[in-house]
């Protein structure tokens, strides 16, 4: 059984239709890469998927269970979000920041214990970031603040890990760290789901891929037979190329 699935999925903001009948599923071991132009609703469906937007019944289900039934604890426990961006009013230390994420295994009022500080350490240690552990999360650079929300989504230890334009921010070697790391925890059994606008990341994590189009059509499959240069120049409106070369075993996509 999948672990997530939309039947019909549709949101509208005001009077503006934003995604209609989005049908998709997302299995334990794989991984989702979401495409589209900017302002065509890739936020909107991940938001629509962690029920932060008011959402009709029997449009979502989490393993089986119709989203709009569940509470929200019970969804914390299963799915980690991490937003496009944080806004962060508060000047928690970093190892503060994201032991927050153990709020679903906690007590009201319970703070983290030892073991919780252990795994948010080791999930430092493993995006090389430990040295900013004791950083104030206010003080942080955008990339530094990116990797440490991804950090607090991984401290959650979710089933599913939806992430917003996750490598917007890192540089070149970070956003190889990171993909690796994602098809790490895939072959784990984690379930992922992220937006990009680089056509490249997708076609590195090589598994589910999703283009959604200003006209609200949504086309997901597998990696190869949706990355194409005809889907994508039509997506993005302008000239480019998927192609392959000898020293990769995944294709490219460049502009022409
Ligand atoms: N809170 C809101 N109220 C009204 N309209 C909104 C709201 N949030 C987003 N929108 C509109 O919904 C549409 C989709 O926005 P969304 O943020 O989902 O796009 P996106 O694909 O994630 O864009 P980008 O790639 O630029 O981040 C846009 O037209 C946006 O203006």
């Amino acid at each position: 059984m999948a672990l997530l699935t939309t039947n019909n999925l549709s949101f509208t903001y005001q009077k503006q239709i934003v995604l209609k009948n989005i049908n998709l599923s997302i299995n334990a071991g794989s991984i989702l890469t979401i495409l589209g132009p900017n302002g065509v609703g890739k936020s909107t469906l991940l938001s629509c998927l962690v029920a932060q937007l008011p959402l009709a019944k029997q449009t979502i289900y989490l393993d089986g269970q119709d989203l709009t039934s569940l509470k929200h604890s019970a969804i914390t426990k299963k799915i980690a979000f991490m937003p496009q961006k944080y806004q962060i009013t508060n000047s928690l230390t970093v190892m503060d920041f994201i032991t927050t994420a153990r709020v679903a295994y906690l007590k009201f009022y319970q703070i983290p214990t030892k073991k919780d500080e252990a795994l948010a350490a080791q999930v430092l240690k493993k995006l090389n970031i430990y040295s900013l552990r004791n950083c104030f999360v206010n003080t942080l650079s955008g990339g530094q603040m990116q990797l440490v929300a991804l950090a607090k989504a991984l401290v959650q230890e979710p089933k599913l890990l939806i992430l917003d334009e996750p490598l917007a921010a890192l540089d070149f070697g970070y956003q190889q760290l990171i993909l690796k790391k994602l098809k790490d925890l895939a072959s784990q059994g984690m379930a992922i789901m992220i937006t990009t606008h680089t056509p490249n990341h997708a076609l590195f994590l090589n598994d589910q891929v999703g283009l959604l189009y200003p006209d609200h059509q949504f086309l997901i499959g597998n990696c190869a037979e949706i990355m194409t240069t005809a889907n994508l120049e039509q997506l993005y409106h302008c000239q480019l190329k998927v192609f392959t070369t000898p020293e990769l075993d995944y294709p490219l996509c460049e502009f022409l």
